[in-house]
């Protein structure tokens, strides 16, 4: 689905990516860890169009994402939930996701056009796979941190993305919401790919059925089976036990 080679990034004289290789089969979830400023987020930057790297090819069911726009990467079918839930908050669970319907362009006009039987059951059954079902007709803003990221996932996921490009997705999430979380991102990789971003290493080891990879200075340092990786010394000294752990790798007790 994506054959990444030779990408690199550098913000003046930082180089911020220098990513030699990265693949990622059909329906694959990926889990991407790594400290701070290892590239993680550079790296989703690229592939949704948002950073345009210095060199390299991203290619994703053949077709070469670099040069091309992030509308262009949208409709392409990569969709990237950011970090920072920025859903509307003024407007109800439901208006966020009128605004998030595939194809409909700008604020007002999402707002106001009439939704067709289908656009209706679309929202509805979207609303329902992330549990937002009963709170549609909510402010958004009243809604928990966790159920934010929930909506946030929830507006991705009307564009029938191909490729999910999720970062951070249980930063301020209790427990709870965390696992509940793992559990949709398992059942959405039933139908697209998934490459995540985070420091919850109890909820990569929940999500890792597949490989996890492992970032550091922007380049690869391992990839592998999340025990594999949690096991590794190289990752241990660089991440899950260096003195900056605290602000990286979250470890629950
Ligand atoms: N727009 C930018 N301009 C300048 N430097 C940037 C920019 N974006 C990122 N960087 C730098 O590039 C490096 C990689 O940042 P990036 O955000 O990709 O790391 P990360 O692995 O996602 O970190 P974190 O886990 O803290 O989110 C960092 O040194 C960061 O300061």
């Amino acid at each position: 689905m994506l054959s990444v080679s030779n990408l690199n990034v550098s913000f003046g004289g930082l180089e911020a990516l220098n990513l030699n290789s990265f693949e990622l089969k059909d329906k694959e979830l990926r889990v991407i860890i790594g400290p701070n400023g290892a590239g993680k987020s550079t790296f989703m930057d690229v592939l949704c169009g948002k950073t345009e790297p210095n060199g390299g090819s991203a290619l994703f069911n053949g077709i070469e994402l670099i040069g091309k726009s992030d509308i262009e990467i949208t409709r392409m079918g990569i969709g990237r939930k950011f970090q920072k839930p920025s859903i509307f908050e003024g407007l109800t669970v439901f208006e966020n996701l009128m605004i998030g319907l595939k194809g409909k362009k700008g604020f007002y006009s999402s707002l106001f056009f009439k939704l067709t039987s289908e656009q209706l059951d679309r929202i509805h059954e979207v609303a329902e796979r992330v549990s937002l079902e009963d709170e549609l007709h909510y402010s958004a803003a009243l809604l928990s941190h966790g159920k934010k990221q929930w909506l946030e996932i929830a507006i991705v996921l009307l564009q029938d993305p191909e490729l999910m490009l999720i970062d951070e997705p249980t930063a301020g999430m209790s427990d709870f919401e965390a696992t509940k979380t793992g559990e949709l991102l398992c059942e959405l990789a039933e139908d697209s790919g998934i490459i995540v971003i985070e420091h919850d290493m109890h909820f990569v080891e929940q999500i890792a059925r597949e490989k996890v990879t492992v970032l550091v200075h922007g380049e690869v340092l391992i990839e592998g089976s999340f025990k594999e990786v949690k096991n590794n010394q190289k990752v241990i000294e660089c991440y899950l036990s260096s003195p900056n752990s605290a602000q990286t790798a979250r470890i629950r007790k």
